[in-house]
């Protein structure tokens, strides 16, 4: 039997790392042997687009920009995680297509039927079972994000504040528009309360 497929989304510093991790240690409490993966990356080649994306020292326009996501998640989706759900594993995902939706659509670059029509070339046109959005007003997660990285923000999570509330408005637009695979997740309260909303719709897709 085919694995599913669990992506985390959201923006800068709700918590998506820490939950994807929670959710595969619970996977493998119950057996699975999830493949804990992220965007961009996951593989070699997928891992080496991300440095160029995410060093401050790059310069890429909108397009290039998007570009450069669909050929690492080409990759990825290729090498790793159809693989793994061919395999009958769980693949629970860091970022996916919808962040490139959220954080390059409406930027100037390619609509957001363009990058569809790229996923579709490049990644089979592959969605997930479910997309886990989590949702946290930028200023409740400031502290967090400040603790983390200081004033060492990446290419993309520098970007201005405007920028991010834009991100965030896409990504709450997208959710709306798909409710079957989103669950929009209230990412405030501690990691294992959040885990445990987490926990309740991965139950409901079991
Ligand atoms: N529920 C929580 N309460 C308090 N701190 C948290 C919570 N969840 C995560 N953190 C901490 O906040 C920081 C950001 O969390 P994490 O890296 O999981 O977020 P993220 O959404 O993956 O961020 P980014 O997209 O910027 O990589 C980390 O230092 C993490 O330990
Ligand atoms: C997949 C993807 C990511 N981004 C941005 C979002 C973040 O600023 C970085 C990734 O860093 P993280 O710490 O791993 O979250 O890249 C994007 O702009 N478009 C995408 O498709």
């Amino acid at each position: 039997m085919r694995g599913r497929f669990i992506t985390f989304e959201g923006g800068e510093g709700v918590g998506k790392s820490t939950q994807a991790r929670m959710l595969a240690a619970a996977l493998e409490a119950r057996g699975h042997r999830p493949l804990l993966t992220r965007e961009p990356g996951g593989t070699p080649g997928a891992e080496a687009i991300r440095t160029l994306l995410l060093d401050p020292a790059q310069s890429f326009g909108p397009a290039s920009e998007t570009l450069l996501f669909a050929a690492a998640r080409a990759d990825h989706v290729a090498e790793a995680i159809e693989p793994a759900l061919a395999a009958g594993r769980w693949v629970v995902c860091d970022r996916f297509l919808d962040s490139t939706r959220a954080y390059q659509g409406g930027e100037g670059g390619l609509t957001d039927a363009d990058i569809c029509t790229l996923h579709a070339v490049g990644s089979r046109g592959l969605l997930p079972d479910l997309t886990l959005l989590l949702s946290a007003a930028p200023e409740q997660v400031a502290d967090r994000l400040a603790a983390r990285d200081g004033d060492n923000s990446d290419r993309i999570g520098g970007r201005p504040a405007d920028y991010h509330r834009a991100v965030a408005a896409r990504f709450a637009a997208l959710a709306a528009m798909e409710p079957e695979r989103f669950r929009v997740i209230e990412a405030t309260g501690s990691p294992e309360e959040v885990h445990a909303r987490i926990m309740a719709e991965v139950e409901a897709l079991a």
